[in-house]
């Protein structure tokens, strides 16, 4: 069936037509209350958002079908990450998508407050000629402080460093070996850097940390006449004492780009010409709209796919070519916990998975997922199980589960194996296809393909047994089409795996057990 995914804020046309490509259809519906989006999200695989939509917890509840929340752009203190975790929901981002387009906004309002453009501007188009009010000064020789030296911090540092600014900065999850390359210095304690700044500039993400991480205390700890500018997100720099610091002169100018409530059409900032104010601009480019819509139209339909988003969240990255070798046993372990959960009667209290030869080297979580699928789907248990939530679902369900790897799969280029609570099967894949085979079964070697039904005896090995169960399941109107009986002669046990068509009923079941003597299993399969 088509997947669809719902775009609920302004995506570039050429992410929209990638969408399309990718076979999605999509549906762009802008501006809607969160009320309107928990109504419509039930309908959707994926939900593209940027910084107005607040995709919460309440919303993700509502969110059944759907797989990957993906934000055109950098930020996501719009997304309740961990409640899309729990629901097992991939969250991605673009980060690199605006970035560069941050950064020269920042650049922008640097030199819009150095040089007091806004209000010059505004002065000319009032029909005046003022030139002596709008002296301004010079970013060249002055020192900037980045707060966040990360991806547009760096940026920043290296533009400002063409301008002929000393930078230093306070990041304390920067290397200083970064600090070192961008040609910062790095301080360990922002309150020492206060004091020394012409200008500041904020790169931080949205925190319980960075917000109000600028207040009264460290707007005085300031050199006066000090040029701020916020790129990051509101909330950073307090807006209340902002205003004050600005009302007094001690603050010289604030170039201001992000707001605690967007959309914001009055603040106490409003009031005053040299604080320069733009309407969430920082990603606004054609460059970075287009970057961001096409990378994530991408990263939507590999997440809707089963596979990599580079770019995920909330999971490990998983390389393409590991995905290429544990892909396609997805399913296969999704089967493997069906069955298992079938040959089991209880949730097993221990799972551990091996990935052996080819797949030995892939990150196994994504095939505890399938399997943790597999087996909690058949008991009604839980429907979402992916590599996101897999971990969380399974201490919910109270299951232990570890993964291993073997770098041999013996006779097969590779196999993965499942065992809970000692009751074990393994599979291979093959041909060209990759055409599941079950291996090994409780114990036993077989090699089967397993069908949609099958029937599996264990029984004290005995002759005639296979003619009993062929003449009561040829009664039923059963045909069994294909058959493999594995001993264990030191045991004196059997195991008899068919596949079967036609419907069984219990009468046919009970009179199996009632005919086969020392039957010590009997299951009936459905895959
Ligand atoms: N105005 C706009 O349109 C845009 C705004 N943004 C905002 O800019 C922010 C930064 O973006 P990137 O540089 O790409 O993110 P990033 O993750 O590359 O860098 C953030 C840096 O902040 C540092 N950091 C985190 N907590 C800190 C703390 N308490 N004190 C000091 N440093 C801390 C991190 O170590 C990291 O180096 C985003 O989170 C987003 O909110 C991003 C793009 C456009
Ligand atoms: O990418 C970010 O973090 C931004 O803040 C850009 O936000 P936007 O996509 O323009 O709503």
């Amino acid at each position: 069936m088509t997947k669809k995914v719902l775009v609920t804020e302004k995506l570039a046309q050429a992410g929209l037509d990638r969408l399309a490509e990718k076979g999605l259809q999509v549906d762009v519906k802008l501006k809607m209350s969160t009320d309107e989006l928990i109504e419509a999200i039930p309908d959707y695989d994926a939900l593209v958002v940027r910084s107005a939509t607040h995709v919460t917890r309440e919303v993700i509840a509502a969110a059944s079908k759907l797989r990957i929340i993906a934000r055109a752009g950098v930020g996501v203190d719009n997304v309740d990450v961990e409640a899309a975790t729990e629901a097992g929901i991939i969250v991605c981002n673009a980060p690199t998508s605006n970035i560069v387009s941050a950064a020269e906004q920042t650049m922008c309002l640097m030199l819009a407050c150095a040089r007091n453009t806004a209000q010059a501007n505004a002065s000319m188009h009032a029909g005046e000629w003022s030139r002596g009010k709008f002296c301004g000064s010079e970013l060249y020789e002055k020192t900037l402080a980045i707060f966040g030296l990360g991806r547009i911090g760096g940026l920043v540092a290296e533009r400002a460093r063409a301008f002929g600014m000393h930078l230093v900065g306070y990041d304390p999850y920067c290397s200083p070996e970064r600090a070192e390359q961008l040609g910062v210095a790095l301080y360990d304690n922002m309150e020492e850097l206060l004091p020394l700044a012409d200008f500041i500039t904020v790169h931080l993400p949205k925190t319980d940390e960075t917000i109000g991480m600028f207040g009264p205390e460290q707007y005085a700890a300031m050199k006066d006449g000090v040029i701020l500018v916020n790129v990051a997100r509101g909330g950073i720099y307090n807006v209340d004492s902002l205003a004050d610091f600005l009302a007094a002169g001690k603050i010289g100018a604030a170039g201001i780009d992000v707001f605690e409530d967007e959309p914001c059409t009055q603040s106490p900032l409003h009031e005053f010409p040299n604080a320069i104010l733009t309407p969430h601009l920082g990603a606004y480019t054609y460059e970075a709209q287009r970057r961001a819509g096409v990378q994530i139209a991408d990263y939507i339909a590999a997440g809707l796919e089963g596979s990599v988003v580079p770019t995920a969240l909330n999971m490990a990255p998983v390389p393409p070519e590991v995905m290429d070798a544990v892909g396609p046993y997805v399913p296969a372990c999704q089967m493997m916990g069906s069955m298992l959960a079938q040959l089991g009667g209880e949730v097993p209290k221990r799972l551990s998975l091996t990935a052996s030869g080819k797949a030995a080297p892939a990150d196994a979580t994504i095939l505890m997922a399938g399997t943790l699928q597999g087996l909690l789907s058949y008991k009604n248990l839980a429907t979402v199980v992916t590599p996101v939530n897999a971990e969380a679902v399974a201490r919910r369900h109270g299951i232990r589960v570890d993964t291993g790897a073997h770098a041999s799969a013996g006779a097969y280029s590779s196999s993965v194996t499942v065992v809970a609570d000692g009751r074990e099967i393994g599979c291979t894949l093959s041909g060209e296809d990759q055409h599941v085979r079950l291996i090994s079964l409780l114990g036993y070697k077989v090699d089967i393909a397993p069908g949609p039904q099958a029937l599996i005896f264990q029984y004290e090995d005995r002759p005639g047994r296979v003619g009993t169960i062929g003449s009561i399941l040829g009664d039923a109107g059963i045909n069994i089409t294909t058959m493999q009986i594995v001993n264990d002669p030191e045991a004196g046990q059997a195991i008899v795996y068919m596949n079967i068509e036609g419907e069984l009923d219990d009468s046919v079941l009970a009179k199996l057990r009632e005919n086969l003597e020392d039957l010590k299993n009997l299951w009936y399969v459905k895959l």
